[in-house]
């Protein structure tokens, strides 16, 4: 049997309308060309036709469980997690742009869900992101981690920030850096950049950054951050080799936990704690 045919039984099953499956759009492709295709069912809508559909049976009839998002990174391989991240965010957007801003009629979706466009003008409408900068400060010796009060019990990240408009990247970094811990920027690296499915769509651009020697002391904006502090490397290192937080910080054994692997950020901390002196010497 197809998996399309076993997708038309299940949605049969579950009194959905086999159209549904137009819904799908393409998130990628293995190595064999075979098309991937993600689609939404639709649970948590509370609006939706889709009410029907209730989550205790299709965990039975599919033999799993609905995790949520942020904590399924942490359990995926980088591969999947990116796959699950695309299709997410994909699909979240199609989500929120059913109807044209200009015209308040539907948009249609094509096929493979790369757009959609507008029944009456024809304006076209594109998936997008936010741009957003993180940024891994150091010190020459320490880097400085911080939280805020969402963040799972004990895990310490590198500072983040949107950029506003107008903005190039290097002024995004000076800011928030400024804003959040009141320290300034000297150096600045690129380090390498990832799609983030939170809060709605993010291209992450990560950094890395040090101080003016001897100008250290963080001024804490507790309006955005819970904490924060600098961390010597040995102490990153032991925590890098600590991995979920949503399993292992609840015991409080340990002081400190680092985001996911599939996370830019964890790639960040890793990167400095691997070659801590390229990052502080000057380019
Ligand atoms: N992949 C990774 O490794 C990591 C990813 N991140 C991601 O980076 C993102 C940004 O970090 P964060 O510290 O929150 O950012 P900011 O420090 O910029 O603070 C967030 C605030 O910025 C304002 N804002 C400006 N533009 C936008 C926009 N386009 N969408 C939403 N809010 C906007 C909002 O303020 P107001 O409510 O006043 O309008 C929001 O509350 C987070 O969503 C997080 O998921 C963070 C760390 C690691
Ligand atoms: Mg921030």
């Amino acid at each position: 049997m197809s998996l399309r045919h076993e997708l038309e039984r299940l949605l049969g099953k579950f009194g959905q309308d086999s159209q549904r499956i137009e819904d799908s759009v393409l998130i990628g492709c293995s190595e064999q060309q075979e098309a991937w295709f993600a689609l939404d069912l639709g649970l948590n809508s509370s609006s939706s036709i889709n009410a029907s559909l209730q989550k205790p049976e299709v965990e039975k009839e599919l033999t799993g469980s609905f995790t949520e998002l942020r904590k399924a990174l942490y359990q995926l391989n980088v591969k999947d997690a990116s796959l699950l991240s695309t299709a997410q965010a994909l699909l979240r957007w199609h989500d929120t742009h059913q109807f044209c801003s200009r015209s308040g009629q539907p948009t249609k979706k094509n096929m493979a869900g790369s757009k959609r466009v507008c029944s009456s003008n024809q304006i076209i409408y594109y998936p997008q992101m936010a741009p957003v900068v993180i940024t891994l400060v150091s010190d020459g010796t320490r880097c400085l981690l911080a939280r805020q009060s969402f963040f799972p019990k004990g895990m310490y990240s590198a500072l983040a920030g949107f950029c506003d408009i107008g903005e190039s990247l290097e002024e995004t970094v000076r800011r928030e850096v400024a804003e959040e811990v009141g320290l300034e920027v000297e150096r600045l690296h690129y380090s390498a950049s990832q799609h983030w499915p939170f809060p709605n769509s993010s291209l992450m651009i990560a950094c890395h950054a040090t101080v003016k020697p001897g100008q250290t002391e963080i001024r804490l904006n507790l309006r955005e951050l819970e904490a924060a502090a600098w961390f010597r490397h040995d102490e990153v290192a032991i925590a890098l080799r600590r991995n979920n937080p949503y399993t292992q910080q609840q015991n409080g054994a340990f002081p400190f936990c680092l985001p996911p692997k599939f996370a830019i950020a964890h790639q960040l901390i890793k990167e400095w704690v691997e070659k801590p002196i390229r990052f502080t010497l000057p380019v």
